[in-house]
This record gives C-alpha cells, sequence and structure tokens, in this order.
C-alpha cells in the first residue's frame, strides 16, 4: 500500500510518476509538461491537484473537454491511453488504479477547490483551471463551453415566424405519404422540415441513409421561395471529405426539386469545409470570421456535426450573425471529434424520446397533417426542455432498408444487443465476420489483397492503376493522366481496413507495415518503405500554404514533367466538391503517413464500398459501441468484421462513450 501512495506525496515523485508514463505511451509530452508548468507556477501545488491537472490535459486527447473525478476514480485506468495487451504484466505498480486507492471523491475535489491553481465556475479568470462541481477543466475549454452554451441558449428560444402557406408548401415538397412495408408510417422528413422552418437553429438527426441532406434541401427550397429577399445560403462541412460527398449527394437533389427553376437556382450545391468558411490564419488558432467580422450570410447548414469540436463549435457561433438560422445535420450514434467536446452528443441526448412540448406537438401535427408518435417519444411539458424542441431525429433509413445486414449489424450494435450482432455476422453474406488464429494467419492476407466474394481488397486498386496506365508517351499535359489518377483513388476507396487502436500488432502502425510488406511481397508494389508507386497518405495536420486538411488522403503515382520525365507526385481530390485533383511532389508534403490502415476515427465523414474492422486482442478504453457503430456504417455495401480474439466484439457492445463535459447541464440551467 505503502508504494502505492508515495507518487502523491510530493511534486518530485509525482513529476517522476508521470515521467514513466510518459515512457510507456500512457501519458502525452503535452499532459507531462503542463503538469510541470503548474508545478513551476505553484512550487506548493498538491501532487493531487498537479495529478488530476495532468489528466484533465489528456482527457482532452480522448475528446473529454474536462476531467470528471468520481468517474475517473471509478475506473482510474480508463482514465490513461493504456497499451494493447501484452505490456500490462510490466507495469501493474505503475496503474493509476494503483495510486488512486486510497483517494477519495471529496478528498480530492477538497484539494482542488483549496489550490491557488484552481478557480470556482464564477471567479479567477486568471487562474488556469477551472472546478466545476465534480468536473475540472484546462481553462480555455471552460471558456469555449461556457461561450457554445450562452449563444446556443440564445438560439434555441430564436422563434421564426412561418410563411402563411407552409403547409402547401410542405405537401408540394414531400408529395408521398410514406409508406413501409404496406403501412402508413409517421413522415419525420416533413416534421424536421416544419420544424426547421420554425426555427432559428434547428438540429436534424439519424443515421445513414435517414434522408437528412434530402430533407435539408427541401427546407432551403422552402425558404428561399418564400423569402422576401434572396437568402444567402451557405453549407459546410467539417472535413474535405465529408465536403466533397456531401456536394455530390446535393447537386443531385436540388436539380429535382419541385420549385421554380429560378428558386432552384438560389440554392447552393458547393459545400466546403468549416475551416475555410471561417477562414483560416496560417499557423493561428484564430479565424477572419469572428465576433468583430461575422459571416455574411442568412442561413448555413453544417452537415457531419457530429465531427465538430467544442472549439470550433465556438469560433462558428461567435463568427455567425444573430440573425442567421442554423442548421446541423448528424448523426448522434457516432464517434465524435477526434478533439474534445461531443458537441452533437451532447445535444441530442434526449433527441430519441423527443420530450415535445403540448403546444409544439399540436402545431407540428396540424401544420404536417403528420402523427408524432412512436413508442420511443416521451411527452414534454410546457415551459421544459426547450433544446428538445429544436432537435428531430429522422428514424427510417432508406440505405439500410429492413433485409440489410450492415443496418441490422449497426441497429444491433447501436441497442447494445450483442447477441442479435453475433446472429447478423454468423448469417454471412453483406456482412461477415473473421476469427484470426494469431498474426500470421492467412486468411487476413488473403482478405487483405483479395476481399471476400465480390467485396474487394487492396489489390483492387493495384491492379487498375497497373491496368488503366495511360501509355508512356502520353504527353504530361493530356487529361488522361488526371483520369487516370481519378479512377485509381476511387478504386483505393472500394477498400479500407480500419483499426480500433494505433499500436502493437492489430494497430494502424503494425497493420500498415505488415499490409505494404504483403504487397510488395506479391509485386503489387515495387518497394514497401519510403516513397513508392501506389503508396495512399493520410495528411495529419492541416497545410494550408499547400491547401491540405487534416483527413485528407493522396495517392503516390508515377506522371510525366513537361519534359516527359516521370516523377513520383501524390494525386490529391481537390475537396472542393470540383472533382479536381491536384498533384503535388512527395518532398513537399510534411505531416503524412501511410494508410491502408487507418483509425475508425479518422474514417469519419467517409464511406467505403467494402469497410473491414479490426479489433484488438483485448479491451482498451476507445473500444465502445459508438466506435463499432462508426465502423460499421462506414460500409456502402459490404462489412467484414476482423477478431483475433472472441469476445472483444461483445465487451466493446456493453461499453458506451461516457461524454464527460458540462454542456448539457449549462445549457438546461
Ligand atoms: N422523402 C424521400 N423520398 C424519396 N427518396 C428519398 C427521400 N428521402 C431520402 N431519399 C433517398 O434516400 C437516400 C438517402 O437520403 P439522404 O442522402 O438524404 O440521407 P442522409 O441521411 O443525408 O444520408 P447520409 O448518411 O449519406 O448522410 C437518397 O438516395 C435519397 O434520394
Amino acid at each position: 500500500m505503502t508504494a502505492t501512495i508515495t507518487p502523491l506525496a510530493g511534486q518530485r515523485e509525482l513529476l517522476a510518476l508521470l515521467e514513466r508514463w510518459l515512457e510507456l505511451g500512457w501519458l502525452r509530452p503535452l499532459d507531462r509538461a503542463l503538469a510541470g508548468f503548474f508545478a513551476g507556477l505553484d512550487p506548493h501545488a498538491e501532487a493531487r491537484v498537479l495529478l488530476a491537472a495532468a489528466l484533465a490535459s489528456h482527457q482532452l486527447g480522448h475528446g473529454h473537454v474536462c476531467l470528471d473525478l468520481a468517474a475517473t476514480l471509478a475506473e482510474p485506468d480508463f482514465a490513461l491511453s493504456l497499451p494493447p495487451e501484452g505490456e500490462e504484466g510490466l507495469a501493474d505498480a505503475w496503474l493509476p488504479s494503483r495510486l488512486l486507492a486510497g483517494l477519495t471523491l471529496d478528498d480530492w475535489r477538497s484539494a482542488l477547490a483549496a489550490s491557488p491553481l484552481v478557480a470556482g465556475p464564477e471567479g479567477e479568470a486568471e487562474r488556469p483551471l477551472v472546478l466545476h462541481g465534480g468536473r475540472l477543466y484546462l481553462r480555455r475549454y471552460w471558456n469555449y463551453e461556457q461561450a457554445v452554451a450562452r449563444s446556443l441558449a440564445a438560439r434555441i428560444r430564436d422563434d421564426r415566424p412561418v410563411p402563411q402557406d407552409l403547409s402547401a408548401w410542405l405537401e408540394r415538397l414531400f408529395p408521398e405519404p410514406l409508406v413501409l412495408d404496406g403501412e402508413r408510417q409517421t413522415d419525420w422528413q416533413k416534421l424536421a422540415c416544419a420544424l426547421a422552418a420554425a426555427s432559428g437553429f434547428t438540429l436534424i438527426t439519424g443515421g445513414p441513409g435517414t434522408g437528412k441532406t434530402t430533407t435539408v434541401v427541401r427546407l432551403l427550397a422552402l425558404l428561399q421561395a418564400t423569402a422576401e429577399q434572396p437568402l444567402r445560403i451557405r453549407l459546410a462541412a467539417p472535413t474535405g471529405k465529408a465536403a466533397a460527398r456531401l456536394t455530390e449527394s446535393i447537386g443531385a437533389q436540388v436539380a429535382s426539386l419541385p420549385v421554380d427553376e429560378a428558386v432552384r437556382r438560389r440554392i447552393p450545391t458547393e459545400v466546403g469545409t468549416l475551416h475555410r468558411l471561417l477562414g483560416s490564419l496560417p499557423d493561428s488558432r484564430h479565424f477572419r470570421h469572428h465576433a468583430g467580422n461575422p459571416l455574411p450570410l442568412d442561413v448555413l447548414v453544417v452537415d457531419e456535426a457530429s465531427m465538430i469540436d467544442l472549439e470550433m463549435m465556438a469560433c462558428l457561433l461567435s463568427a455567425l450573425p444573430a440573425h442567421a438560422r442554423l442548421l446541423l445535420l448528424g448523426d448522434k450514434d457516432q464517434l465524435a471529434s477526434v478533439e474534445a467536446g461531443a458537441l452533437l452528443g451532447d445535444l441530442c441526448r434526449h433527441a430519441e424520446q423527443g420530450h415535445y412540448q403540448p403546444e409544439r406537438v399540436r402545431w407540428l401535427e396540424r401544420v404536417s397533417g403528420e402523427r408524432l408518435a412512436h413508442p420511443a417519444l416521451v411527452p414534454g411539458a410546457e415551459g421544459l426542455h426547450p433544446l428538445a424542441q429544436r432537435i428531430l431525429m429522422l428514424r427510417h433509413s432508406r440505405r439500410f432498408a429492413g433485409g440489410s445486414g450492415i443496418g441490422q449489424l449497426a441497429r444491433a450494435v447501436n441497442e447494445q444487443r450483442a447477441g442479435a450482432a453475433r446472429a447478423v455476422l454468423d448469417g454471412g453474406g453483406e456482412v461477415a465476420g473473421l476469427r484470426l488464429r494469431g498474426e500470421q494467419d492467412r486468411a487476413l492476407d488473403r482478405l487483405l489483397r483479395q476481399g471476400r466474394g465480390r467485396a474487394l481488397g487492396y489489390g483492387h486498386y493495384l491492379e487498375r492503376m497497373q491496368a488503366t496506365r495511360p501509355a508512356p508517351e502520353t504527353p504530361f499535359a493530356d487529361p488522361a493522366w488526371t483520369g487516370w489518377a481519378a479512377g485509381v483513388l476511387a478504386a483505393f476507396d472500394q477498400f479500407r481496413l480500419l483499426c480500433a487502436v494505433r499500436r502493437g500488432p492489430w494497430g494502424v502502425e503494425g497493420l500498415n507495415l505488415r499490409i505494404a510488406a504483403l504487397l510488395h511481397r506479391q509485386g503489387l508494389l515495387e518497394a514497401d518503405q519510403g516513397w513508392y508507386e501506389g503508396r495512399p497518405v493520410l495528411v495529419t495536420r492541416n497545410d494550408y500554404g499547400l491547401g491540405l486538411m487534416n483527413g485528407d488522403i493522396g495517392i503516390a503515382l508515377r506522371l510525366p514533367e513537361q519534359d516527359g520525365r516521370p516523377v513520383l507526385r501524390v494525386a490529391f481530390p481537390r475537396n472542393d466538391g470540383s472533382g479536381d485533383l491536384r498533384f503535388i511532389l512527395p518532398s513537399r508534403l510534411g505531416a503524412v503517413e501511410t494508410v491502408f490502415a487507418m483509425t475508425v476515427h479518422k474514417s469519419q465523414g467517409s464511406e467505403f464500398a467494402h469497410t473491414a474492422l479490426m479489433l484488438p486482442e483485448s479491451l482498451n478504453p476507445v473500444l465502445t459501441k459508438e466506435l463499432l457503430y462508426t465502423a460499421i456504417t462506414r460500409a456502402r455495401h459490404w462489412f467484414t468484421l476482423l477478431e483475433p480474439r472472441p469476445g472483444v466484439f461483445e465487451q466493446a457492445i456493453a461499453r458506451r462513450v461516457e461524454r464527460q463535459s458540462g454542456l448539457l447541464e449549462s445549457l438546461q440551467r
């Protein structure tokens, strides 16, 4: 017991422990540095205060904007980035569960409250930490959360007058009653459109293919057609990939709208990134647009809102003029952004139950002619749940209708029904599970290269690269080269291996080496290290100079220079919806990594015809049903689950992301 308490004895012991955690890869250098910095600010700071600061900083890397003290004491080992199985035995003595064994919530809170480094929610703005109830924040994130809460609180009370002929418009935009399996169903899209017409702020959530985009395009037609003056509408998404995907689907939707050509022309079809909308400034966290220089627009639609982190949301809300309508679209059940702040999940915590106030229900039913009915709905009370009145959940997927294996699996995982999920996997076909027998299992190599059945593997894009390459004498400016590169990039999206973790044999790093070596051995790649033709790379940091965003994916291809000499360049989609490509010399690319395998987090906003998910050998803090759901819903046609050890899938289904933030509480205050 003595050994477990010692590191909390004093600053020196604690900092030595944090150093050890750093070596083990359990903590980020930033977290350790922060504790050191705070020790410098307050030489008398208690070890448990510095420990809380390091853990609060570490939580940001896990997507939590604060440290929940009680949750940390309940499950201390999940507070760190514990390694994949195999290393634990070695470091048991260093585990936080040992360290925190003697600490109670009251003791920890009292120590924090008494520290000159820690402020209460209302006071001492210069102190670097804020304690609010049982939650400890780094000051900057506290400020973001407060700013977002203040701004949303104002927007959720922003009722808008609706056109007198709203019912007629809804009838025109949603002409067919919704009938599924021969039964008339509630048309949630029509209800969402009515709700949004009456609000300055609306959040539409729904799983893949539930019609979020369709709904919003029809709403924009309604707003534009009934506005006194043409509205300035902008569409945005958090990543380039998501923006490109939305651009594709919106174009077709606008073209088929049952409205005048003049109205159709006033609905934009181009979707940009949020960074571009706000105007990124090089080497800065700040944007060109902010409260002092607001965005020149009347309506803003942001898709894939689950990927918006707290800092971005704070920047976005401050740059949005008060008169502008804000529409957020997203899937609340997906993983939150990699950065801290699970905004959409927080806001949609009660979306299933609705909590609509009786007067709102009557109004919605009257204007839409729909019945606002569903077994999951819970009636709201007049004056309560103001946020819920602005949120609507779409409940019918058109993409994954009834019998789709992917749809069934996604649903079972989301509802935490492990037995049902396993039964879908065992059923085979569109979805399948592959049990791996050790690291060298050949079945894995086969899947990675060939795929299974009609579901492709990585061999496909490399074969296409060879088979469709223009003749070497094709001049440098010939569009055949761009066409070829676009074809290879599209073929690469036929298959993706996703991983839950980065390290260990079943993590992104090890698997990338393994896949490159495999494809090289099989003669599909000319090399497996350095730069080689066919190397897919992921950009890991925004590069404003090159116009590349974190998350962009390109492929190295040999193309002719002006003098005909072949040179390797990396082909990237332009990500502005134009469908164009750009070619960049590898030597100009700073932060990139090979991306045969990628983390589920990084795959958000993308879709692949065949998606495979590699689970690790043991449970890990990141393994939750949200992670599984996000991975499964990246698959358009086929999904393969790769399991090095039975049981981990079921354990992961049982775990949910515990979102640690105070946003909802702030909004309801
Ligand atoms: N009311 C409708 N009537 C007919 N087809 C519809 C309707 N709503 C959606 N669809 C079709 O269903 C498909 C999915 O719709 P949509 O793209 O709007 O969904 P989404 O929720 O935005 O999907 P994603 O998960 O890709 O974001 C599209 O092919 C769309 O044309």
